[in-house]
């Protein structure tokens, strides 16, 4: 008998919600090109072998974005299938320390509000992050 193999891509992903003094929160746009194109995100990117999460995050946001955080709290980690591909998603809470934002690998950048938030278009796994960052409204 022959088995086919399901076996599908798995990323493991450090993912920052990041708040400033105002209590808003910074997102980014995509590239247009790739995979989920032009939606909007949450910066993070690949743990890489031997790290920890929280040095994942504090590494992709210098690389990504410019910016100096601290990795706080741990707030969900979410395992989503996409159609050639799986993803967890290991999201803490982060704190704003200092650095002009960059678009460096990504379209745009803006600070919003957890209401703003709703208006932007994400891919499908964010939907539960942004469901748990309204309940557990922090600042
Ligand atoms: N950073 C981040 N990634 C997210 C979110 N939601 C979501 O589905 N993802 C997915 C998109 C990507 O497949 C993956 C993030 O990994 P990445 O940014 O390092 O990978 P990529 O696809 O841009 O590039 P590649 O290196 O795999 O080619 O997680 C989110 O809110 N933030
Ligand atoms: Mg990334």
């Amino acid at each position: 008998m022959t088995e086919i193999s399901n076996q599908i891509p798995h990323k493991k992903i450090g993912v920052a919600v990041i708040y400033n003094e105002t209590g808003k929160i910074l997102i980014d746009k995509r590239l247009e090109k790739g995979l989920l194109g032009g939606l909007w995100e949450f910066p993070g990117g690949k743990i890489e072998a031997n790290e920890t999460v929280e040095s994942c995050i504090k590494r992709e946001i210098i690389e990504e974005i410019g910016i100096e955080i601290e990795v706080e709290e741990h707030l969900i980690s979410i395992e989503h299938t996409y159609s050639h591909f799986k993803v967890t998603l290991i999201v803490h809470y982060c704190r704003y320390l200092g650095g002009e934002p960059q678009p460096i690998e990504c379209q745009e950048i803006r600070w919003v509000t957890l209401d703003e938030i709703e208006t932007f278009p994400f891919p499908k796994a964010n939907t539960q992050i942004i469901e748990v960052l309204k309940k557990n409204k922090r600042v």
